[in-house]
């Protein structure tokens, strides 16, 4: 495509209700919506950044300054760039691969759209429709925990994943496997534990979890082998996978069993695809992810959620899990336990400009 320019937003979004994990609680999602202007065309990414580096480095201001300063200004000087090309023009920049993803994407999506071609089929997604999981908070207490835990079950969630922490992990997976039996279940631990909780991990084995998510440290690849030798239960990672390079340490050190692949983590689509490729080539399943994405993200999830080897359901919920309401005219819903990949060209949603700027806080358009 011919680069004229790009748009940055960051967006406000209230959630439906608080989120907590066992880094804090939000009310309000702060993400930046990238949009590409090219060859007359538009395309749409999703930078997906939190407003203070809790899950990760990378925070809003951060992602805007590194984005506008430059990533931005070295996409236009090449004015004419294809998509695949994205990734090794800001590879010079050391790290900041939200910020990345979000860019590769939007010119990604002006690309496709111009194509006329769908990012589902462009990516290889052999189904229509993938089965829906669902990311739960932690909440009051364990029975709040049941009763939010019953309400996504009526929804037809095909998966429940509880977020835990020190001293609201052993009661609260208890509670809902006592209230409900065997459903598929998972717990997400967002780094919180260390070595020194293994035993404490290691009693979650009694509830037959799918698998247990990133206990330790982003960096911990060597202790997350050491605690996995000691569990029954599959750890998977995410904060840990920032790249397909970390993907293949992590296989080749036994440090995770499972890969939770987003996009945003890795530095983009395409990273994202190559991190499938080479989990599927070693027979290790991978989930996508969710960063609480607006139906922009959600739709490129969707898709990507669609390949061969996302053989366990993802974090790709409805729209409503976390917002009244969503920046793309059709949001997700959950139909039978699942969503939709969108088929239309690029990533196939079409933006809701009266959402979008109900939404913006900040703007800046930056031109060729
Ligand atoms: C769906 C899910 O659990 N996502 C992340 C955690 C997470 C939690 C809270 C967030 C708030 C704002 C932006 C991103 C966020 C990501 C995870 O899997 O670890
Ligand atoms: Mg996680």
């Amino acid at each position: 495509v011919t680069l004229d320019g790009f748009e940055l937003r960051v967006l406000h979004l209230p959630l439906v209700s608080p989120f907590t994990t066992s880094f804090g609680t939000e009310t309000v999602r702060e993400v930046i919506v990238a949009r590409a202007l090219a060859d007359g065309a538009e395309g749409w990414g999703e930078i997906v950044t939190q407003q203070a580096p809790l899950y990760s480095s990378e925070y809003t201001q951060g992602a805007w300054d590194v984005a506008t300063r430059f990533f931005i200004p070295a996409l236009l000087a090449e004015r004419s760039l294809a998509p695949e090309r994205v990734a090794a023009v800001l590879e010079p920049f050391v790290g900041h691969r939200m910020a990345k993803a979000g860019l590769e994407l939007a010119v990604l999506d002006a690309a496709l759209r111009t194509e006329g071609r769908s990012f589902a089929s462009y990516a290889g997604a052999v189904v229509d429709r993938v089965p829906s999981g669902v990311s739960v908070g932690i909440q009051r207490n364990p029975a709040a925990l049941v009763d939010a835990v019953r309400g996504y079950l009526d929804e037809g969630y095909v998966r429940i994943k509880i977020k835990i922490k020190p001293g609201r992990d052993i009661d609260d997976t208890a509670a809902v496997r006592e209230a409900f039996g065997s459903i598929p279940l998972q717990v997400d631990a967002n780094s919180a534990y260390t070595l020194a909780d293994a035993d404490t991990l290691a009693a979650l084995d009694r509830f037959d979890l799918l698998l247990i998510e990133q206990p330790l440290q982003e960096d911990d690849l060597v202790d997350h082998a050491t605690l996995a030798a000691g569990l029954a239960t599959p750890v998977c990672l995410d904060e840990s996978i920032t790249s397909r390079k970390a993907a293949s340490d992590a296989l080749a050190l036994g440090s995770a069993a499972i890969v939770n692949i987003k996009a945003g983590r890795v530095g983009g689509y395409l990273e994202a695809i190559a991190i499938h490729d080479l989990c599927r080539d070693a027979g290790v399943p991978v989930w996508c992810g969710g960063m609480l994405e607006t139906g922009i993200g959600r739709a490129a999830n969707a898709a990507l959620a669609a390949l061969p080897g996302f053989t366990l359901p993802g974090d790709v919920s409805a729209a409503d899990r976390f917002y009244t309401r969503d920046v793309v005219t059709e949001p997700a819903v959950l139909d039978d336990g699942h969503v939709r990949v969108p088929t239309g060209p690029g990533l196939g949603v079409d933006i809701d400009a009266d959402a979008l700027d109900a939404f913006t806080v900040e703007k800046a358009v930056i031109r060729a």
